[in-house]
């Protein structure tokens, strides 16, 4: 926590995780963990990172405010965490030069956690996304943020059913007043840590057809690009014939974004 930040009773409670936590705003050298704030645009992503690195990005109630990449940094319960704020995106597909800085380090940046950030009040149109991102990683927990305004509108979310339908860890939190932050800092602690497996839901049987194309596909990316992740999801693009996800691997994007 920097000089001018006043502790409040909630930093020094033992009792509670935030009391783990020492904000380190832009000192991030060395960090045994990198986790990427992911999810729609306007969810409050800027929102948890600023309160858990003490650093201040942009906020505000408008779609696209943060442009880039912000990194900034915490120590929790001795660990040393990079976290990394992205631009809202509303899909990995999405083509938009921001949309694809987010969907670039989700996909390319191999963070150890992926914090997906939902809006409680727009969960079934938020979940696409986060659907996405489950296929292609298995360390994720979904924050499930603006609860606060979602009880205003009677909304109640189960967050037990949704973590075990969707099987990673689901916090419930309103990161403007602080609530369920602490909760967070925990949960994440412990999936990089392996102390939570996350058993992340996936689409399956899909036709053994285009499984067969996939995987030709995918070992020809592996044997171009060994240290590549997520090449089935590549695979999967390409056989879609997507233009985007091509000329990215023509120009190299991908690789040069390791
Ligand atoms: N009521 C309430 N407002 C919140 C909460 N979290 C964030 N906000 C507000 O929601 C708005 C959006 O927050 P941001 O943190 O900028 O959202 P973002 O996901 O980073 O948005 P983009 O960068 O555009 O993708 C801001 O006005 C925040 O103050 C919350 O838990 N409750
Ligand atoms: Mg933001």
């Amino acid at each position: 926590m920097s000089n001018n930040q006043k502790k409040t009773p909630c930093d020094t409670c033992g009792q509670n995780p935030q009391g783990r936590l020492k904000r380190l705003g832009v000192e991030i050298e060395k960090s045994d963990y990198v986790i990427a704030l992911a999810g729609n645009p306007n969810t409050g992503k800027s929102t948890v990172f600023n309160s858990l690195t003490g650093l201040k990005q942009h906020t505000g109630n408008w779609p696209g405010k943060t442009v880039g990449r912000a990194e900034g940094g915490y120590i929790f319960d001795g660990s040393k965490y990079k976290m990394i704020d992205l631009p809202g995106t509303y899909s990995l597909m999405s083509t938009s030069e921001d949309e694809e800085i987010a969907r670039n380090f989700i996909l390319f940046g191999k963070p150890d956690v992926t914090i997906i950030v939902v809006d409680a009040g727009r969960l079934e149109r938020n979940l696409n996304l986060a659907l996405q991102i489950l296929e292609i990683t298995d360390k994720a927990v979904l924050c499930v943020n603006l609860i606060d305004e979602a009880k205003r509108h009677n909304i109640e979310i189960d967050t037990r059913t949704l973590s075990k339908e969707l099987g990673i860890p689901v916090v419930a939190t309103s990161a403007l007043r602080g609530i369920g932050i602490a909760d967070l800092l925990k949960t994440v602690d412990e999936v990089a840590k392996g102390e939570i497996k996350c058993t992340p839901h996936r689409i399956k049987n899909v036709p053994k057809k285009i499984e067969t194309e996939v995987k030709k596909i995918q070992d020809k990316i592996e044997n171009l690009y060994p240290n590549l992740p997520n090449s089935r999801w590549i695979a999967f693009r390409l056989l879609d014939g997507d233009r985007d996800i091509i000329k990215a691997i023509e120009n190299g994007e991908f690789i040069n974004d390791k």
